[in-house]
């Protein structure tokens, strides 16, 4: 099949090292929703190449959250491999930085984006899944920039309990001291990138960069990077230096992070609203499988996803809440089951 077969090709919004993303339209509908269809060349590559491509592919498929890009469907064509996604159509966290022109987001803005991308990253580790090329170029947004969706898992490897992957892959600027000494990936690695991402949402620039690889490494070795600034809290600075920290052991798990003491409020707003937005419409749903309203708490926010994405991920079970007569605070004690895991937590405000 040709993809002109099935599709109309409106224009290429990017290319990567594998291929190129084309963003298309299906063909013969009316309001048929836009899709990056991603072309990765097949030849050269051996049968077992193609093979992992198209197992890749198949575990794209099977992940479905609301903050990770949607992946429809893949199909040979011509000598191509095409893998059918949604299109983000608020472009990269990259750009999004780069647009700030040097004006620091508040560190709220940072916190809600964080944890977006934490939540992304759990629900992947939960499935035993790195993704090995967290980067700013890697983290895509919804039209009014609110949401973000983890994408481009093309080296993402699904590893079994027991087993680490130890390919070194990566953009140097997000390598991990244990990548660039030669050691083993393993989820730790990507809370390093999460790290660098962080940063990079205070500071407005990566923090280990240079001329050239040597230096870059050089820095990463040494987890040199310059200091947080001022508009930075002491908390949120802690943080970075832990995600940064040379000793992978020292590095929290996804899950300690999200429910420290910074990020929790945030993680139960995250979930909160995701939870609010994928239980709003369900007879919509059921009669567009291929467009999703979802609404956030500051306003309507529409992105398109797969409709699955709402059951399986994110399920907010049981909120109680108590007042206190003795005094003006109140307690909130929340079970929220988020990408298959039970948080247990009690949110204290007065
Ligand atoms: N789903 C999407 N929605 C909107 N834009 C996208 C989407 N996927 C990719 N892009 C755009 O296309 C560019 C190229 O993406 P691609 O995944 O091919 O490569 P990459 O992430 O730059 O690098 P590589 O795959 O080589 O690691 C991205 O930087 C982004 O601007």
């Amino acid at each position: 099949m040709e993809l002109e077969d099935k599709f109309e090709k409106l224009r290429v919004v990017g290319r990567g090292a594998f291929g190129i993303c084309w963003l298309c339209k299906k063909k013969g509908e009316e309001n048929a929703e836009k899709v990056i269809i991603k072309m990765i060349p097949l030849h050269g590559l051996s049968t077992k190449e193609e093979q992992e491509i198209k197992g890749e592919a198949d575990l794209l498929r099977k992940m479905k959250h609301p903050m990770i890009i949607g992946y429809y469907d893949y199909f040979t064509c011509a000598d191509s491999i095409a893998i059918v996604m949604q299109f983000a159509e608020g472009g990269t966290l990259e750009n999004l930085i780069r647009d700030q022109r040097g004006v620091h987001f508040t560190e709220a803005t940072v916190l809600k984006y964080f944890t977006q991308i934490l939540l992304g990253l759990e629900y992947m580790h939960s499935l035993n899944i790195v993704h090995r090329d967290l980067k700013t170029q890697n983290i895509l947004l919804n039209k009014r920039r609110t949401l973000i969706k983890l994408s481009d898992f093309g080296v993402s490897k699904q590893l079994n309990t027991r087993s680490v992957a130890s390919t070194l892959i990566g953009t140097p600027n997000y390598l991990s001291p244990e990548m660039v000494e030669g050691r083993s990936y393993n989820m730790k690695s990507d809370i390093w990138a999460l790290g660098c991402v962080f940063y990079e949402l205070f500071m407005l620039r990566r923090a280990f960069d240079g001329e050239n690889l040597p230096a870059i490494v050089m820095k990463i070795t040494q987890q040199k990077y310059a200091p947080l600034g001022n508009h930075v809290s002491k908390e949120s600075r802690e943080l970075v230096s832990k995600l940064l920290s040379g000793q992978e052991e020292k590095r929290p798990a996804v899950k300690e992070i999200l429910t420290c003491p910074l990020i929790l409020s945030y993680t139960l707003t995250v979930v909160l609203d995701t939870g609010r937005i994928m239980g709003s419409a369900p007879e919509k749903r059921r009669t567009q499988p291929q467009q999703l309203t979802m609404r956030s708490r500051t306003g309507s926010d529409s992105v398109s996803g797969s409709p699955t994405s709402s059951t399986s991920a994110f399920r907010t079970r049981n909120v109680v809440a108590s007042h206190s007569s003795r005094s003006s605070s109140y307690s909130t004690a929340t079970t929220v089951q988020a990408a298959g895991s039970t948080y247990n937590t009690t949110v204290r405000k007065g």
